[in-house]
């Protein structure tokens, strides 16, 4: 679908729900570091490409994987708080994290339209917080799920289907901004339309599933007034301020 489509344009646009790790925060080459210390500590010999499959998936969702592939004979609490208390020191060890280039100005023209955002992240919820409070991104999300808080993380649709339900939004009428494989494929199972937001630092995602493709966002603000944006409920609106 091109955003000349008919069906791109058929609908308005009535919120935007954001991925967090490397849409608004390059955070997954972070990640990628402490991964493979942590799969080097639990003795997994994972693979560059293999790891790249992981983006965009809870920690708990990796590591299930990574145990049975590699056969290590870890229970999955003990990797994942291994590896969880690994990822929140270095993080917090950060005085600032800084938001993608422009992202500021794009959140703040949305908002000085009124639309309505959320943020939907595999990532714990501490996380989220944390990485909200350090980019200062925290002011413009009233609205943030992580994968903690539902049943099934991406690739299913769960997250984006739960954010949709707190703002109020019909699926049908929210965008995605998304740059795992795993991202993708959630939104679109949700019904929703996705821009694919290709960052070189997550790694290898084939993002073909996406309605659209951006590389930065000064992409996304080219196209700004393509996008049909408009007509939004009050209860997301509620939640906006
Ligand atoms: O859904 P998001 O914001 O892209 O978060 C996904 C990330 O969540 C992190 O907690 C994982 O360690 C990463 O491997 C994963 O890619």
């Amino acid at each position: 679908m091109s955003l000349n489509q008919p069906d791109w344009l058929e609908a308005p646009i009535q919120a935007v729900l954001f991925d967090m790790d490397g849409v608004l925060v390059d955070s997954e080459p972070i990640y990628f570091k402490i991964e493979r210390s942590s799969f080097a500590h639990f003795g997994a010999a994972v693979s560059e490409k293999e790891h790249h499959t992981y983006v965009g998936v809870t920690l708990e969702s990796m590591w299930e994987q990574v145990l049975v592939k590699h056969g290590i004979h870890f229970t999955l609490e003990q990797v994942v708080s291994y590896h969880k208390e690994n990822v929140f020191k270095t993080l917090s060890a950060y005085k600032y994290l800084h938001a993608m280039p422009y992202a500021d100005n794009w959140l703040s023209w949305l908002k000085e339209r009124q639309v309505p955002v959320a943020v939907a992240s595999s990532s714990p919820r501490a996380l989220i917080e944390l990485i909200m409070d350090k980019t200062g991104l925290g002011r413009y999300f009233n609205v943030r799920v992580s994968g903690e808080e539902v049943m099934h993380g991406k690739p299913a649709p769960d997250i984006f289907l739960h954010a949709a339900e707190l703002l109020g939004v019909e699926p049908s009428s929210c965008l995605v901004i998304e740059d795992s494989r795993n991202g993708v494929q959630a939104a679109k199972s949700a019904g929703m339309r996705c821009i694919g937001f290709q960052n070189p630092g997550s790694g290898s995602q084939d993002l073909s599933l996406a309605d659209h493709r951006i590389t930065s966002y000064e992409q996304l603000w080219a196209i700004r007034n393509s996008l049909p944006l408009g007509e939004y409920s009050q209860l997301a609106l509620d939640k906006q301020l």
